[in-house]
C-alpha cells in the first residue's frame, strides 16, 4: 500500500469550498484504486488566523509542512481583513520560496463540454512553465517619503541559475510533448533582464537541437493566446508574465475556475505544492457556486507528480465526461453547485 501524507491548507474564501470538494474526490480515487492511500492533515492558516496571531502560520509552520509528501492548497487572500501582499507573502509565496518550488506548471487546454469564449478555438493544448522563485516577484526594493513626493522602487531579479532551470525544465517537457518551446520575452522594452533572458534561452536551446525554439514578446503572445492558441506547445515565462498569461490561458479554456497548477520542488529537498490558478474569489465565497474543477484538476496534477499518471488520466477523463454531459457551475454557463459537480464526479469514479 502506497501512503501519501498530504497537508491541506484550504486558505480563504472559496479555497475552503473547493479543497473540501477535491479532497473528497481524492479519497474516492484512493478507494477505487485500492493500492494508494492519502492521509490528510488540515491546517487552518488563513486571514482570520492572521488577525488572531499576527502571522499567517505559526513559527514552526514550515517545519511542520516539511514532514509531508505534498501540500494541497486552495487560495489565500481576504483583502477586507488583511492586505493581499501581507497574506500572500506570509503563506503562499513564503512556501514557494522556502521550499524551493522554483517551477510553476500551468496547463491550458480545451475541455469537452466547456465552451471557450473564443469564437472558433482549434484544439489547443498549452503548458506554461512559470519561473516561480524570483523575477518581478522580488523582495528587493523600498519606498520613501509620503504624499506627493512618495516613491516606490521594486527591483526585478533574474539569475542565470533560476532562468536556466526554468528553461531546461521547459525543453525537457517539450521532449515528452510536441517538441516546441516558446519563450515569453519583452526585450524590446525591458533592456537588462529581458535581453539576458533571451541570451540564456538561446544558450539552452543549443542543447536541444530537436526541439523547435522561438521567442515571442509577451504583448504579442497575449494576443496570440486569443487569436491562435493552437500554435503553442510549451511556453517558458518569468514569474509575472507567467502569472498573467495563465489567467488568460484559464479564460480561453472557459473560466479561471477550472485552471490547475503545480508548484514543483525540483531538488527533492521539500514537498511540492498543488493549488489552482484562481484566488479566493471573495465575490462568490460562501455561496456554494464555486467551480471545483480547478482544484480537482490540480489533484490530478498531484497524482501525476506522485507517479500515478494512469489515475490522473482517469480523473481528468471523468471531469471531462461530467462537463460534457452538462454538469456545469455558473461561471461556465451552468446552474449546478460545487456539490453537484463534485458528487457527479465521485459517482462516475465509483462506476469506473
Ligand atoms: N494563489 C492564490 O492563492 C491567489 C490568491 N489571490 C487572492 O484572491 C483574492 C481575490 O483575487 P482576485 O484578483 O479577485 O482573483 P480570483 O481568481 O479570486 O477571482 C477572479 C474572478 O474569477 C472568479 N473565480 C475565481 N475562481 C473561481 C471558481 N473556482 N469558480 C467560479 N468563479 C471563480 C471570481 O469569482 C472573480 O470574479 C485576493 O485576495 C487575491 O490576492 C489571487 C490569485 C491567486
Ligand atoms: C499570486 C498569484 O496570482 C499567483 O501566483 O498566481
Ligand atoms: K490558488
Ligand atoms: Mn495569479
Amino acid at each position: 500500500m502506497k501512503q501519501l501524507k498530504i497537508a491541506n491548507i484550504p486558505g480563504d474564501g472559496i479555497g475552503k469550498e473547493v479543497v473540501a470538494a477535491a479532497t473528497d474526490i481524492l479519497k474516492t480515487v484512493s478507494e477505487v484504486h485500492g493500492g494508494l492511500k492519502f492521509e490528510f492533515t488540515e491546517f487552518q492558516w488563513d486571514c482570520r488566523y492572521y488577525l488572531e496571531h499576527g502571522a499567517m502560520m505559526p513559527e514552526d509552520g514550515m517545519e511542520r509542512l516539511s514532514q509531508f509528501d505534498g501540500i494541497f492548497l486552495g487560495a489565500v487572500g481576504d483583502p477586507n481583513l488583511v492586505p493581499d501582499h501581507v497574506s500572500l507573502w506570509g503563506l503562499l509565496i513564503k512556501i514557494r520560496r522556502e521550499f524551493e518550488q522554483s517551477i510553476n506548471l500551468r496547463p491550458a487546454k480545451v475541455i469537452k463540454g466547456i465552451r471557450s469564449p473564443l469564437l472558433n478555438p482549434k484544439d489547443f493544448d498549452i503548458m506554461v512553465v512559470r519561473e516561480n522563485s524570483e523575477g518581478e516577484y522580488s523582495s528587493i526594493g523600498g519606498s520613501m517619503y509620503r504624499g506627493d513626493d512618495e516613491i516606490a522602487i521594486q527591483n526585478a531579479v533574474f539569475s542565470r541559475k533560476a532562468t536556466e532551470r526554468a528553461m531546461r525544465f521547459a525543453f525537457e517537457l517539450a521532449k515528452k510533448r510536441n517538441g516546441h518551446v516558446t519563450s515569453a520575452t519583452k526585450s524590446n522594452g525591458i533592456i537588462y533582464s529581458m535581453p539576458f533572458w533571451d541570451r540564456v534561452f538561446e544558450d539552452v536551446a543549443k542543447d536541444y537541437p530537436d526541439i523547435q525554439a522561438d521567442s515571442q514578446h509577451i504583448d504579442a503572445l497575449a494576443a496570440f493566446f486569443v487569436t491562435q492558441p493552437d500554435r503553442f506547445d510549451v511556453i517558458v515565462a518569468s514569474n509575472l508574465f507567467g502569472d498573467i498569461l495563465t489567467d488568460l490561458g484559464a479564460a480561453i479554456m472557459g473560466s479561471i475556475g477550472i485552471a490547475p497548477a503545480a508548484n514543483i520542488n525540483v531538488n527533492g529537498k521539500y514537498p511540492s505544492m498543488f493549488e489552482p490558478v484562481h484566488g479566493s474569489a471573495p465575490d462568490i465565497a460562501g455561496k456554494g457556486v464555486a467551480n471545483p474543477i480547478g482544484q480537482i484538476w490540480t489533484a490530478k496534477m498531484m497524482l501525476d507528480h506522485f507517479g500515478e499518471e494512469e489515475l490522473g488520466s482517469v480523473l481528468l477523463n471523468t471531469i471531462e465526461s461530467v462537463t460534457n454531459d452538462g454538469f456545469l457551475t455558473r461561471d461556465i454557463g451552468g446552474r449546478h453547485t460545487t456539490q453537484d459537480v463534485t458528487d457527479e464526479i465521485i459517482a462516475r469514479l465509483k462506476k469506473n
